[in-house]
């Protein structure tokens, strides 16, 4: 082959075969067109149960504000499979269908409405939630929408736990951490919706995902060179072709070492994924599992609007917190600060007696949930619990810790942006000038930098320096999300847990959003939804220690 021919045969093949995959997807989204099967399993056994539970029709909002009417068809299979039954809907007055977008979006509206129009307890249950970050806020809400009585308790005297912000003396927020909502939230947009708070994301209409996101690699000449590109883009489409399936089993990979067997320069590693890395978990990319970055690109690179960011109008505990507690307590939930669980106490068959709180009361329910950092969770484990597989594997997940430092200055910055900014240097990971990002904090003649330093290992014992600066706020937390490592994935915790009556919610429990405000808002639902499943059982383990207590 001479210099030429070897030219063409390296530029061209590649190019065409991302076009032939671009095509696959295309027709592959043509096809389906107006059929879209909700990916939603039944339990075995419950499949009559579970089908005349799906409501008629329901509607809600995908992420441009398009109304999606939803005619629940039928079943796909009449008896149900090994796993259970997917349902098939059909999807009328949708504009445009597209279809990784509309089933996220389907599957987050699904859920929320199957609480609210589930047929009403005749007893309704006390539910005890400890921990209100918004997991716990979250499995209250739903709880509450189901016709539940949740009892919310958090250990510190301010709601919101990673979302946590206070204000100091001159009225300035500062906060736990800088936060960042993308348009592949479904759940937290769905939540804002039912909240009457819903904003909707303004995203221009240009490509549709993935051309989008490819487009978007390709087009960019200041980090990469187009061989570079080329390849970076060859190594990711196992990863868009493959699925969810092919993501999972990525999970014994860091970062590094998947794009070296994939034969991605690490020239690439370096130019785009350490500030990911760090972006996603506060970690670098040689101690982060693959499978979180490949579950971050798959929401981006699937939903046409999943790599939209967009800030909070507010600081965290009045905008986003308070709405959800206003909402579980018009519905006859409770929620109390300052209440820490010291302890769970044990009946003698194993299963939960009730919640010691650190100032000696004592919390009893028909069903427990702990909804606090699994560092936490761990610390409160009981004996008796510990050699449980179930519980076992939490070792393997441990918080990361972060900094989230804040700077006023006592000017405007000239070269910030509207927008959050990413850095691959060794400390910075994000930064934003929340005086032009935040509605709440802006300030059109100063500044105000929040900046998330990570990875925080060596820094987080280390004394703050005295820098001529106006004023910082800095923000420690020494265990934030768990650390994403290769192997993670198996030991997180499915929300029902062995003990019955016991659950757990949290951004670390199974769930197919990361460690993320929309994956605590979808593991609360999780968690309601496996209450509201063991219904019965709660109520007869309920009415069995009333007959126990009788007796006595
Ligand atoms: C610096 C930083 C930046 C981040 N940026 C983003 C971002 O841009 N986008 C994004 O989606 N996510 C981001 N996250 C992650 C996100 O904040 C978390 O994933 C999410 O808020 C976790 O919610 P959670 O309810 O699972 O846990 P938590 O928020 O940790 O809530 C647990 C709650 O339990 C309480 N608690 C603890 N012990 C007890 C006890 N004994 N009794 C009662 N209550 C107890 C705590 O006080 C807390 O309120 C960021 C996190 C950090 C730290």
């Amino acid at each position: 082959m001479d210099a030429k021919n070897f030219l063409h045969f390296r530029l061209l093949s590649p190019l065409h075969y991302l076009l032939l995959v671009v095509i696959f997807l295309s027709v592959r989204g043509e096809l389906n067109r107006g059929f879209l099967p909700l990916p939603l399993i039944f339990p075995k056994g419950n499949y009559r149960q579970s089908l005349n539970s799906v409501p008629k029709t329901f509607g809600c909002s995908d992420s441009m504000g398009h109304r999606l009417i939803i005619q629940n068809s039928h079943a796909v299979r009449k008896r149900p499979r090994k796993d259970g039954c997917p349902l098939q809907v059909v999807c009328i007055d949708y504009p445009r269908p597209e279809l990784e977008n509309t089933v996220n979006f389907l599957e987050a509206a699904y859920l929320s409405s199957s609480f609210r129009t589930s047929s009403r307890p005749v007893k309704p249950l006390n539910i005890v939630i400890a921990g209100a970050g918004l997991a716990g806020l979250s499995t209250a809400k739903y709880l509450a929408d189901a016709g539940h009585k949740p009892i919310l308790l958090e250990a510190r005297d301010v709601l919101g736990g990673k979302v946590a912000a206070w204000k100091d003396n001159d009225g300035d927020w500062y906060e736990t951490g800088l936060h960042i909502f993308f348009g592949a939230y479904p759940n937290v947009q769905n939540l804002f919706g039912e909240l009457g708070e819903f904003s909707r994301f303004d995203f221009p209409e240009v490509l549709p995902a993935p051309v989008n996101g490819i487009w978007a690699i390709l087009k960019n000449n200041e980090m990469l060179t187009w061989p570079e590109k080329l390849k970076f883009a060859i190594g990711l489409l196992p990863a868009m072709i493959g699925g969810q399936a092919y993501v999972e089993a990525q999970d014994g990979l860091s970062v590094k070492d998947w794009m070296r067997k994939q034969g991605i320069p690490d020239r690439v590693t370096n130019e785009v994924f350490i500030a990911m890395s760090k972006a996603l978990n506060f970690i670098n990319p040689d101690e982060l599992s693959m499978q979180c970055i490949l579950i971050a690109l798959n929401r981006f690179l699937q939903e046409k609007h999943g790599s939209k960011m967009a800030f909070l109008d507010g600081n965290p505990p009045e905008r986003l917190c308070m709405p959800i507690v206003d909402h579980i307590q018009s519905l006859g939930g409770q929620v109390q600060l300052n209440s820490r669980i010291q302890k769970i106490e044990l009946n003698k068959d194993g299963t939960v007696k009730n919640f010691l709180l650190n100032n000696g009361n004592v919390i009893e329910g028909d069903a427990y949930v702990i909804a606090t950092p699994v560092d936490i969770l761990k610390l409160l484990l009981p004996e008796d619990w510990k050699e449980i597989s179930y519980f076992r594997k939490l070792e393997k997940l441990v918080g990361v810790p972060v900094i989230n430092v804040h700077i006023w200055f006592d000017r405007k910055l000239k070269n910030t942006y509207d927008h959050l900014l990413f850095s691959r240097s060794p400390l910075l990971s994000v930064y934003a000038d929340m005086s032009v990002t935040c509605k709440e904090y802006y300030n059109p003649n100063q500044s105000m930098l929040e900046l998330v330093f990570a990875p925080a290992e060596e820094w987080i014992s280390c004394n703050q320096s005295k820098a001529k600066i106006v004023k910082y706020h800095v923000v420690k937390t020494p265990r934030s999300v768990y650390k994403t490592i290769p192997g993670s994935d198996p030991c997180r915790p499915l929300q029902r847990s062995p003990i019955e009556g016991f659950y757990l919610a949290g951004d670390y429990t199974k769930q197919k959003y990361l460690a993320s405000m929309e994956g605590a808002v979808l593991s609360g639902k999780l968690c309601a939804q496996a209450i509201v499943q063991d219904y019965e059982l709660l109520v007869a383990r309920g009415q069995k220690k009333v007959a126990e207590a009788s007796f006595v």
